[in-house]
């Protein structure tokens, strides 16, 4: 059986938040351990976790870290100083609602407990972030199940960003089916987009894939179009940050371009959306908060100076692809058109 990469980026460990470093890939394998709820915000910020899922998975654990030394003489105090460590949490990254809904589900669970022990709900809060972990991986599974109705063994296709294991539990949400049709002796070929400004679909999606013994082309942003008119992508699969109601779809930066492109050349273009990444009570795309990201990432890129000093710089993190460009958004419950993506919850 295949697995997808060894290289977890997010594990409870003796007490601790252990993160992969995403920011040293491909170069170096560094773990992090990480005891306050102040750490873990700044690893989410500075990208050193990152991915939807991960993320709502680091600030899980970062939530309890936060609490862990809660001396609440009741359960009333003990919610207020959850929900003060779950609002600076929320503030690390605004885009990913998989942070918030992670946020929310521990939340929820500390109302249900009710009237108990201070102790006792530290211990729940503990449990609920180690559920959303293991739920993970079986949601992202699923996903893939699904997507792989969609493909055909010796198709060429092509991803954006890092949908893949290192932001999830496992398996990836869009690069799921590459590790199934990996376990099935398929042959897919994948082209990885290199992802400017930071670089993801070269330094993890590329790194992961290849890890795993899936046949990976590493191409630049500015070739999808190219690859496309070759005839060598069947289809598009990219991942998302969040879904609004209407099903426009938030994802890494150039993922909309990378849609229009698919459209213009009749390539279906798939989303792969875990629940916990899509938001009812977002109703459009434009009501989706976008992260803008410090101009160095773009001046800077690989700490080597590109740009002159004091350009101005635009930097956003992400943007919203419309749902007349999207064929189907790819849930754990099934396959749904974007305009019935609020039938994925019922
Ligand atoms: C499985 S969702 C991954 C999602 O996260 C990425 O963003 P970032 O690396 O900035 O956290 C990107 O939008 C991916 O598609």
């Amino acid at each position: 059986m295949t697995t997808s990469t060894q290289l977890a980026p997010v594990k409870w460990e003796d007490d601790a938040l252990v993160l992969l470093d995403q920011t040293r890939l491909p170069v170096e394998t560094v773990y992090l351990t990480l005891t306050t709820a102040e750490e873990v915000w700044a690893s989410i910020r500075h990208l050193q976790v990152r991915g939807a899922p991960a993320i709502g998975m680091a600030a899980a654990y970062g939530l309890y870290l936060g609490v862990r030394g809660s001396e609440a003489a009741t359960s009333e105090a003990f919610a207020k100083d959850l929900l003060a460590t779950a609002e600076y949490l929320g503030t690390s990254r605004p885009t990913a609602v998989n942070l918030f809904w992670a946020l929310d589900r521990i939340k929820a669970r500390i109302q249900q407990e009710g009237d108990k022990a201070t102790r006792e709900l530290k211990a729940a809060v503990l449990d609920e972030a180690l559920a959303i972990q293991r739920e993970d991986a079986e949601v992202c599974r699923t996903i893939g199940e699904h997507l792989l109705t969609l493909l055909h063994d010796g198709m060429g296709i092509l991803t954006h960003c890092n949908p893949g294991a290192l932001a999830t539990a496992a398996y990836g949400t869009a690069t799921a089916p590459f590790y199934l049709a990996k376990e099935r002796g398929w042959d897919l070929k994948v082209y990885a987009d290199e992802t400017r400004p930071v670089l993801q679909g070269a330094r993890l999606t590329a790194f992961e894939l290849q890890q795993a013994g899936i046949d990976v082309t590493l191409i630049c942003d500015n070739m999808a179009a190219m690859v496309m008119a070759q005839g060598k992508v069947e289809a598009v699969i990219v991942g998302t940050d969040r879904v609004a109601a209407n099903g426009d779809v938030a994802n890494k930066i150039g993922t909309y371009g990378v849609a229009v492109l698919a459209k213009a050349h009749g390539i279906p273009f798939y989303v792969a959306a875990p629940l916990s990444s899509v938001d009812l009570e977002t109703a459009t795309g434009a009501d989706i908060p976008i992260e803008e990201r410090p101009a160095e990432e773009i001046t800077h890129g690989l700490g080597k100076q590109v740009a002159p000093d004091n350009i101005k710089v635009y930097n956003p993190a992400f943007d919203v692809t419309p749902a007349e460009y999207i064929t189907a958004i790819v849930t754990e419950t099934g396959i749904f058109k974007p305009q019935e993506i609020g039938n994925s919850k019922k």
